[in-house]
């Protein structure tokens, strides 16, 4: 494909395509790439050298949550975004339940999209919610451009007043059923809250309350019993799923079963249950503490093993910060949730997944930017090709460092992953043609992510 001229040309570097990876420049004109190949000798405005680098598609992080509006004092789009871009991040979709209020009404997304607007770093979607009494909301939230909903099958820890309950199992259904007629995906945190509730009360009354207790709490059944309930509620409605953060390969079996009989589910994983163990629970602390629980060793080997095989269709942060002074309690069980990943999450994967256990960049581009793009149809992003949106990630395989807080730029600067060490980096981060971010100047002043709908890009403000 050729042009008259581009507005930059990114010049030699080791391309992440679709199925393969080769040495190859890469032409932009107005966000948009216009060239694939060998560009030399054709004009350009700006050149960038990508020699000795690798350029991946940018990250889509599917699963995020950020606290504005009401909590940006927890995380704001501006140092969310931020930590995002470093990590190399071109799209996230924010989660509808950390802010207040919970994206669940018109209203409240009207709030999210107020507070983001021209704060954010790089693109994002918005998540609406499926909760109890708000059935109502369903269509209007479809209309006005969310992503999809979430909903959770055990108690959601959230902030403020306003809580996002938990579905009971008749707004499951009947959300399903309402859900399946917009042709949306609902994303589902599966976990069995009278396994987890009644498992947490035991521990608590015997005064078992460390990092082992917890995640003893939770065991893999009762992601198994809710992975269970879900695809056969999923087989009565006809809805679209999307199992957020698997922790264990038995769950990833059974999404993987259940598509292949014919139902349209999709698992995803996260960073942290292929990086860590529950002996980070003791190591690290409550830094470490996310629902579901880490898991063994064993269990996590089993777990990269169906990454492996394809069957795990997409990896996402699941980045849920909070105030580090939440992370410090006598009680593991009273500690916030969530692991603050947003920033590491491509270099972890790209590190543990190619490095470490030679799994090719394109498998690991397509869990990360192609699937996420694909299943929730953002069509202009997720892979580098002509046509699609200028949003990539340029890494350097040979920089490792170890992370320390001064890297963090999220607003609180905790993650389970300071002290270890990163076995490649991000060098510079473009969407839709524009640096965002370079590892020596930092995130770019101007904040230029938009808001992305599925089916297309909403053009807001400037
Ligand atoms: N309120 C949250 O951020 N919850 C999240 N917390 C985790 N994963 O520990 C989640 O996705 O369930
Ligand atoms: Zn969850
Ligand atoms: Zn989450």
């Amino acid at each position: 494909m050729t042009t008259e001229s581009f507005d930059m040309v990114i010049r030699g570097g080791s391309v992440v395509l679709k199925d393969r990876t080769a040495v190859m420049d890469i032409g932009i004109t107005g966000g948009v790439i216009t060239g694939l190949g060998q560009l030399k000798g054709q004009p350009a405005l700006d050149y960038v050298d990508a020699e000795g680098l690798t350029v991946m598609p940018g990250m889509i992080d599917a699963h995020v949550h950020l606290n504005e509006p009401g909590f940006g004092h927890w995380e704001g789009f501006e140092t969310g975004s931020a930590a995002l871009a470093a990590g190399g991040v071109t799209t996230y979709l924010d989660m509808p339940l950390n802010g207040v209020p919970p994206t669940v009404t018109i209203e409240a997304l009207q709030l999210k999209l107020a507070a983001a607007e021209g704060r954010s770093s790089v693109d994002y979607g918005l998540w609406g919610g499926l909760v109890p009494g708000r059935l109502e909301s369903i269509v209007p939230l479809h209309e006005a451009g969310v992503i999809g909903y979430k909903a959770f099958m055990s108690a959601a820890g959230s902030p403020g007043e306003d809580a996002f309950c938990e579905a009971d199992d008749y707004t499951l259904l009947e959300g399903m059923k309402r859900i399946a007629a917009t042709g949306k995906v609902l994303a589902l945190h599966a976990e069995s809250e009278p396994i987890v509730s009644m498992l947490a009360q035991e521990m608590k009354r015997s005064g078992r309350t460390s990092g082992a207790d917890y995640a003893a709490s939770r065991p893999i059944q009762a992601e198994l019993e809710a992975v269970h309930r879900a695809l056969i509620y999923a087989g009565l409605t006809g809805c679209r799923v999307h199992f957020v953060h698997i922790s264990s390969a038995e769950g990833i079996g059974l999404i993987r079963e259940a598509s292949l009989r014919g139902l349209d589910v999709t698992a995803e994983t996260c960073p942290h249950y292929l990086k860590l163990t529950t002996d980070d629970l003791a190591a690290k602390g409550a830094v470490a503490k996310c629902a579901p629980p880490l898991r063994s060793g064993e269990e996590r080997e089993k777990l990269w093993e169906t990454v492996k095989k394809g069957w795990v269709n997409l990896i996402a942060s699941d980045h849920s910060p909070c105030p580090s002074a939440m992370k410090e309690r006598d009680s593991f069980f009273e500690a916030w949730g969530g692991i603050a990943g947003a920033q590491s999450s491509l270099e972890l994967i790209v590190g543990e997944g190619h490095l470490k256990r030679g799994l090719p960049l394109h498998a690991i581009s397509g869990m990360v930017s192609l699937a996420p793009a694909a299943r929730f149809g953002l069509s202009q992003k997720g892979a580098i090709a002509p046509g699609f949106d200028a949003d990539l990630a340029i890494i350097d395989l040979a920089d490792s460092y170890v992370l320390g807080k001064e890297h963090l730029l999220h607003r609180h600067k905790h993650s389970p992953y300071v002290g270890e060490e990163l076995k490649c980096r991000v060098a510079a981060v473009y969407v839709r043609g524009k640096r965002v971010y370079d590892k020596a100047g930092g995130v770019a002043a101007e904040r230029s992510g938009r808001w992305v709908k599925p089916g297309g890009v909403e053009e807001r403000g400037g």
